[in-house]
């Protein structure tokens, strides 16, 4: 009998997340639908004549950021259960369970900063999870001619202005998709940013390395498990659900998506970085042209010449690391198809 609760499933099998399922589970469901795990937290479905999409759904690669695994494990008990008829080949991913199971959002590195190939320069449970989870994509994403998309689900530390958001990867200068960001907005993602450089997260490694339509969407607040209110996550339930079925979407055309260009990528360099505002400030609050935003020993990072609002100050973060962004208004020389 294929365990039709997902999460319970990979929190069971505690922190052996880089080792294979002492049994590989593997279940047809009624529709013909082939379903398998061979790894924790790893859900491999095959329609049995799927239509265009490769779907990944990833969540937990912050193990504390809880919603989105629950939203997950709900939709695939919904498809275990026979409730809706996958006709897409899907791929769900609990990143990082050992993070899960003790409810942080890491246990030594974020994993994700550990794509492509970012891993190898480390060691430890979370290094080895992150290359399983880029050869399971790579093997997954392998067949020629379909239509890739990868959604990596998160939620955010802080309070936003903007609760549902989503981070457009860096595409070296193939066209940013009007399509792509419709679907986000009728999912309820109404802000999106667009990134201008290459980095080593999860949704840049599929976009980059597999030319798939690929974001990190940020769901709102990060709270505990079982403390969600996953009725603010019905539309992305049923687009998804939509999706996944190969439906045309019954939600009706939804308001235009706001766009955001990142303008700075501040990179913590000292054990001295501070943020120069209050630790509940929330992202999306905007600061005056030349205010200061951090100081790194003698390195100050200050607004430029329009005002710029922050997204995810994090002065915790690891020497090298990413410890705010600021965002602008989309600039008119973007391209967009
Ligand atoms: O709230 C925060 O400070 C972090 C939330 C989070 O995990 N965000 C992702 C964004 C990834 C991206 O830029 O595509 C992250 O920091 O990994
Ligand atoms: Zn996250």
């Amino acid at each position: 009998m294929f365990d039709t609760d997902m999460l319970q499933h990979t929190l069971s099998q505690g922190e052996r997340m880089a080792a294979p399922l002492p049994q590989r589970l593997s279940h047809t469901l009624a529709d013909g639908t082939h379903v398998s795990m061979q790894w924790p937290g790893i859900l491999w479905v095959e329609p049995a004549s799927p239509a265009e999409h490769d779907v990944v759904l990833s969540a937990g690669v912050h193990g504390n950021e809880t919603a989105p695994i629950e939203l997950l494990n709900e939709l695939v008990t919904a498809l275990l259960e026979g409730q809706f008829s996958c006709r897409q080949r899907l791929l769900v991913l609990f990143g990082n369970p050992a993070a899960m199971c003790q409810g942080q959002r890491e246990l030594k590195l974020n994993m994700n900063r550990l794509f492509c190939g970012a891993h190898r320069r480390y060691e430890g449970e979370e290094a080895m999870r992150a290359a399983l989870l880029e050869q399971t994509v790579e093997a997954f994403f392998a067949q020629p001619d379909r239509r890739r998309c990868h959604y990596d689900l998160h939620t955010a530390i802080r309070d936003s202005r903007r609760e549902k958001f989503a981070v457009y990867p860096f595409r070296h200068g193939r066209p940013w998709k009007r399509s792509q960001l419709a679907f986000l907005a009728r999912c309820g993602v109404d802000t999106a940013l667009l990134s201008h450089a290459p980095t080593t997260t999860f949704s840049y490694f599929s976009s980059d390395r597999f030319d798939a339509d690929a974001f990190t969407v940020e769901l709102g607040k990060v709270r505990p498990f079982g403390q969600n209110d996953l009725s603010r996550l019905a539309a992305l339930r049923q687009e998804l659900v939509a999706l996944l079925s190969h439906r045309q979407s019954e939600s009706s055309p939804p308001a235009p998506i706001t766009v955001f260009d990142v303008a700075q990528t501040i990179i913590k360099r000292s054990e001295a970085f501070r943020l120069n505002f209050a630790d509940d400030t929330a992202n999306f609050t905007e600061f005056k042209p030349g205010a200061l935003l951090a100081q790194d020993g003698e390195l100050a990072h200050r607004v430029g010449e329009q005002t710029e609002a922050i997204v995810f100050p994090n002065a915790h973060v690891a020497l090298g690391q990413r410890a705010c962004l600021t965002v602008v208004p989309v600039g008119d020389e973007q391209p967009f198809e």
